[in-house]
């Protein structure tokens, strides 16, 4: 399952390495809205098509950096009655946690920055970059 629109990218190279027989469906959850930090709220803006009652379901993520989604996202799915709940991210950040959460799967543990590129955005910009990058910061002098 993929949680949109970050993990598109992720979703599409995870699906093409995937060999065992899987079904796909897609999530849409935001809380950053178009800031840097959390709002904490997250609002379902597409649910799934599926039913994942007795479905042993993975959630792919692009990032978990506070992993406020992340755990209000395990606790939502698993209220559905799965046969089970595990995650994949590309990016995490360990440094940001403010909840923890199993994330059985880990492409790269990265530092405490805003990044953007490859499906992630900054206020909906910059995902169609081709790789992973930390918003330069503006210098006044
Ligand atoms: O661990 P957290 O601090 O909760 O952040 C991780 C979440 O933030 C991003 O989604 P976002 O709300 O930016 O929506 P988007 O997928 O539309 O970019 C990302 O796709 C994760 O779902
Ligand atoms: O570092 C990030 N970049 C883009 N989107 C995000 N959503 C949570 N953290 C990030």
């Amino acid at each position: 399952m993929g949680v949109l629109k970050g993990a598109v990218m992720v979703m599409a190279d995870l699906a093409r390495a995937l060999h065992a027989p899987a079904e796909m469906d897609w999530m849409a959850v935001s809380s950053y809205g178009s800031g840097t930090k959390s709002s904490g709220v997250v609002r379902i803006m597409k649910d799934l098509d599926k039913d994942i009652t007795g479905r042993d379901v993975l959630i792919v993520e692009d990032i978990v950096d506070s992993g406020l989604t992340l755990s209000w996202l395990v606790a939502n799915l698993g209220s559905r009655g799965p046969a089970s709940v595990e995650v994949c991210t590309l990016l995490r950040k360990p440094a940001a946690a403010k909840v923890e959460v199993d994330v059985r799967y880990v492409g790269f543990e990265i530092e405490n920055e805003f990044v953007i590129g490859y499906g992630l955005d900054y206020a909906e910009k910059y995902r169609n970059l081709p790789f992973v990058g930390t918003l330069a910061p503006h210098v006044y002098s």
